[in-house]
């Protein structure tokens, strides 16, 4: 469902993203690991048109995000930290609001947020107004406007971050309970006993580039390691080892 192809991205004299290639499928959380600086957030905002690569292609559901961005688009539900919410207005107006966007109807809007106010547990967010939100309550009702229109493909870039462990374990929760057939949610994180619960399958990206990808049993297998922590630390240092040698 999304295949990326030698993407690469440089700022400046900087590159973000080198040569990436790799696919994800329909019915998979797919996670992109990697500290801070990997390159995560900058394939995610390709691959949500936000941003344009120095080359190569990304595709989503076989639409080229640079010839069909709206196509694209419209398969998206996105929520990257970047996105505020309107001070005055409550969870319930916000979500409202947003599946008008979507062309919903109110009975339908109110029916999407009965769900999910049960599966991300938005309680008394949807009746308080954003700006006495609590990080927790903001990030559930951003994630929540992110899928008022249920959309096939939902990113998720660093979406725990800041969160307490309650938030986290709701987001978590709903993020295994999005694992459908026909969907795929990118999860990015830097937090790899995040991505050992959720995720399917993994990509390390460091400086950059890609390192490994697969299932995280085929990753522990690969580097004899215990968790993924510890296999993402020993294929950096084989990494290193290999650009020294060459
Ligand atoms: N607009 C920009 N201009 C210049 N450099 C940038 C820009 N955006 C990102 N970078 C650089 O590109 C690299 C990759 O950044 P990116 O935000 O994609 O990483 P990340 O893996 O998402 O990390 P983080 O978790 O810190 O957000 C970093 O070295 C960053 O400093």
């Amino acid at each position: 469902m999304l295949e990326l192809r030698n993407l690469s991205k440089t700022y400046g004299k900087h590159a973000a993203l080198r040569d990436v290639s790799l696919g994800a499928r329909e019915g998979e959380v797919f996670g992109l690991l990697g500290p801070n600086g990997a390159g995560k957030t900058t394939l995610l905002r390709i691959i949500a048109t936000l941003l344009k690569p120095t080359s190569g292609t990304a595709t989503l559901a076989g639409h080229d995000v640079l010839r069909e961005p709206e196509a694209v688009r419209r398969l998206l539900g996105v929520v990257n930290g970047g996105m505020g919410l309107p001070a005055r207005l409550t969870g319930r107006e916000v979500l409202r609001s947003f599946a008008g966007l979507y062309g919903m109807k109110r009975a339908q809007a109110d029916a999407r947020i009965a769900e999910l106010d049960l599966a991300l547990d938005l309680g008394r967010t949807l009746d308080v107004r954003a700006g006495e939100y609590s990080t927790g309550m903001k990030q559930k009702v951003v994630i929540a406007r992110a899928v008022i229109h249920d959309p096939q493909v939902l990113i998720l870039d660093e979406a725990a971050s800041g969160l307490d462990i309650f938030a986290r374990r709701t987001l978590l929760d709903f993020v295994t309970a999005a694992r459908q057939p026909g969907k795929l949610t990118l999860y990015s994180t830097h937090v790899m006993s995040e991505a050992e619960e959720v995720c399917d399958r993994v990509a390390i990206l460091h400086e950059g580039a890609l390192v490994t990808v697969g299932t995280i049993p085929d990753i522990l297998a690969q580097t004899g390691e215990r968790n993924l922590e510890r296999a993402f630390f020993a294929l950096v240092r084989g990494q290193g080892e290999a650009a020294r040698a060459s």
